[in-house]
Parts: C-alpha cells; sequence; structure tokens
C-alpha cells in the first residue's frame, strides 16, 4: 500500500458528520495488533456492526480519505510511523446459528467467537483452526489453514472448504451476497486480494458433530502449536513471515540459513521456529524490516531461493538500516 494522506481539516469534518461518535483521533495502534508493533493512526473509527462498518467503508471512499480495515491486526507489520489516514477497527461480533449454518459479523474471532459457537451446538468444520488469532473478514482475505487431524495430518484443510456465502460490500460501493466461488481461494489466497471488496459477515456450512470428538482435535491442535509456536501473549508475533515456495516450509529454509535466534535491536527470529519473527520488547517496524531483508539475503545465498514476505506492510514506514551480509 502507497503511504496513506493524511485528510485536510475539511475532510476530517465531515469524517466526524457522517461518521459520528466512535470516530478518534490519534489512537496508539501497536497494542492492536498480535506484534505490539507500530504507530499511531491519525483517525480510528470503531464499527460495532456491519452496518456501520459498511457505512464507514462507504464515507472513507465517497471522501477520498484513505483507509485501512483492522481486523485482529495478526498478519500485519504497521510502520514506525502509523497510518495517516483513516482506520477502521472492525468490531462487530455478532454470531447467530440456524440448523448447520453459523453466520457471523465479519469482525468475529475465528477463536473463541465462533469456534465455541459452533462446536456448543455439536457442528463441525470450524474446529481446525483453534487457537489462530483471525477475524472471520481475516480468515476469508487469506483461506485461513491448518492441518488435518491427528494422527494422520495428511492434508491441509482450508477455510474456504465450509464457506457457504458472504455478505460483502463491493469496490463499487454496492452491497451483495456472494457465494463460495466468488471467492477464487488458493493457498494463502482469494480474490480479495486483488479487490477492495470488504466481507461484512459470512455464513458456514458444517456437518453435525460429536462433542467428544471435536474436544479432541481442539486440544490436539492446541497442543500441537504451543509445541512448535512460540507463545504470542509472551511472546508477539505476527505468525508465518515467509510463504511457502514450491511446497517448501520458509521456516526449514531459514533453519538451514543458521538464523534461528538472530536478531536486529528487539526483533529476532525466534529460536523455537524459523519463520516467526519474535517481539522481544520494544522491537520497531524498522528492525523487523531490516531482519525480513538480512533473512532474504541469507536464504539466497545458502539456498537459491528469494523468500516473499506472508505478512501485510501497512502505513508509514521509517528509512530501513540495512545489516552487513
Ligand atoms: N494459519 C495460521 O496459523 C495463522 C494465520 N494467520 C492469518 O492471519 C490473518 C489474521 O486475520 P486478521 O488479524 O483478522 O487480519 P489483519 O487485521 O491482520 O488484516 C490482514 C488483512 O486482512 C484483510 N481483511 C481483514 N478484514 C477484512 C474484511 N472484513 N474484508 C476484507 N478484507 C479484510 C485486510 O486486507 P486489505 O489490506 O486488502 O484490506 C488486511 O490486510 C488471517 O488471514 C489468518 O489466516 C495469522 C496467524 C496464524
Ligand atoms: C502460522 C501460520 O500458518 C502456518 C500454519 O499454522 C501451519 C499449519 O497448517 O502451516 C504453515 O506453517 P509451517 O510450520 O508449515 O511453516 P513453514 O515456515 O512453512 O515451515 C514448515 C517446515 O519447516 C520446518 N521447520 C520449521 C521451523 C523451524 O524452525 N525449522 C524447520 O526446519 C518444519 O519442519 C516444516 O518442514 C503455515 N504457514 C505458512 C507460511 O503457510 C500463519 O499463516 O501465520
Amino acid at each position: 500500500m502507497r503511504n496513506p494522506r493524511r485528510p485536510s481539516r475539511a475532510q476530517q469534518r465531515e469524517l466526524a458528520r457522517r461518521l459520528g461518535p466512535g470516530l478518534h483521533r490519534n489512537v496508539a495502534l501497536a497494542g492492536q495488533t498480535s506484534f505490539k508493533i507500530g504507530g499511531p493512526a491519525a483517525l480510528l473509527f470503531e464499527a460495532t456492526t456491519a452496518e456501520a462498518l459498511a457505512t464507514a467503508v462507504r464515507v472513507a471512499r465517497e471522501l477520498d480519505i484513505d483507509y485501512f480495515l483492522l481486523g485482529a491486526g495478526a498478519n500485519i507489520l504497521i510502520g514506525d510511523r502509523g497510518f495517516a489516514g483513516l482506520v477502521i477497527a472492525n468490531r462487530a461480533r455478532g454470531v447467530s446459528v440456524r440448523g448447520t449454518f453459523v453466520t457471523a459479523a465479519s469482525g468475529a474471532l475465528i477463536y473463541p467467537d465462533v469456534i465455541d459457537t459452533a462446536v456448543a451446538h455439536d457442528l463441525s468444520g470450524l474446529e481446525h483452526y483453534v487457537g489462530i488469532p483471525s477475524t472471520v473478514g481475516g480468515a476469508l482475505w487469506q483461506n485461513l489453514h491448518f492441518l488435518s487431524p491427528a494422527p494422520a495430518r495428511e492434508r491441509t484443510m482450508f477455510i474456504g472448504e465450509v464457506l457457504h456465502s458472504a455478505d460483502i460490500l463491493g469496490a463499487d460501493n454496492v452491497r451483495r451476497r456472494v457465494d463460495v466461488d466468488y471467492f477464487e481461494f488458493g493457498y494463502d489466497q482469494s480474490v480479495l486480494h486483488g479487490r477492495d471488496d470488504i466481507v461484512l459477515s459470512a455464513t458456514f456450512e458444517l456437518e453435525p458433530g460429536h462433542g467428544e470428538a471435536l474436544a479432541r482435535i481442539m486440544d490436539e491442535n492446541l497442543r500441537w502449536r504451543a509445541e512448535r509456536h512460540p507463545p504470542l501473549d509472551a511472546e508477539p508475533s505476527a505468525g508465518s513471515i515467509f510463504k511457502k515456495i514450491d511446497g517448501i516450509g520458509a521456516g526449514r529454509l531459514i533453519d538451514e540459513a543458521g538464523l534461528k535466534g538472530f536478531a536486529v535491536g528487539d526483533a529476532q527470529i525466534s529460536p523455537r521456529h524459523a519463520n516467526i519473527i519474535v517481539n522481544r520488547g520494544a522491537a520497531t517496524a524498522a528492525e523487523v524490516c531490516a531482519l525480513i531483508m538480512h533473512v532474504q539475503k541469507r536464504v539466497e545465498a545458502t539456498t537459491g531461493y528469494w523468500l516473499e514476505p506472508e505478512i501485510s506492510f501497512v502505513g508509514g514506514f521509517a528509512p530501513i538500516k540495512r545489516i552487513a551480509a
């Protein structure tokens, strides 16, 4: 994304008039991301319903104000200079059940909001994604995935497999209902990457399940994550930093390059998982970027592969100090 522009006074006045309460100025963003990094938002609007979310996006577009839609902030790095435009924080979290269909507002957390509701109704299909920080909108954006249940764990399961339909605000500012095919899901991929559509709510079609079997899958998956990933509460991160290449995990390549534990300031390649950068306390976005560039060069030199970041970079970034190779 290009550096966002600061809205003029006239744009800010009109925005405040049309959005009313819920619009705040100069809001710290670091605490609203899983990385705990990044400067402030010049303007932030809290959307607590799908209607408020649609209105905020529509108004920002009509007033030509740069905006960013913030989900759980689990897959982004916000620059140290923050976001000079409007951040729309998606806090629309309602979830409802009708038969085997679960409908959730796009700001609902996959876990616990949606999974706990589904499991309480003995519905199966979403329990695989337990413990992953993501809103429903973020999950559709990236086609959230996890391994199939133990012991086989023979394939990757995708949230697109259980999506029935979604309500979106199209890039043309028109609300419509679309079915699963609209999203053109792939691995870490959906139509949303290339189109300015906003997911307002999603409906999942699940299967009747059994409480014990669902609980077993959730326990095993939580244990799998706890054994491999640094704990988010103690070691803030944005999950996997780099994409897989030709089915090869970036973690393996970074590990082979001998970079586990390597740090730039407080940004460190997790000693536990080489594809995760952890914030040891006061890491800046500039340090994370310097570390990312260092990893790219070292991995290319040792393996021939060029790693592409999997996370999104949001807002304004201070100049990055290069690390000597
Ligand atoms: N598999 C795993 O173990 C893990 C996976 N993740 C992934 O990280 C993401 C975390 O989601 P979350 O924290 O909520 O997202 P974020 O707040 O991190 O935003 C990430 C991107 O999602 C897009 N987005 C968010 N909400 C919507 C929406 N309602 N409609 C359209 N696009 C939206 C935005 O794209 P844009 O800029 O185009 O508006 C944004 O750039 C998920 O995709 C999840 O799959 C994260 C950690 C671990
Ligand atoms: C954590 C995320 O998603 C995760 C998701 O939770 C799990 C389970 O489905 O599969 C992927 O992780 P992953 O652990 O397979 O990540 P990769 O970095 O690709 O590493 C996998 C490979 O590297 C090896 N590996 C990993 C870490 C390490 O320190 N050393 C090492 O050798 C593993 O043994 C494995 O062979 C997703 N990551 C990506 C980039 O696809 C995320 O998106 O943020």
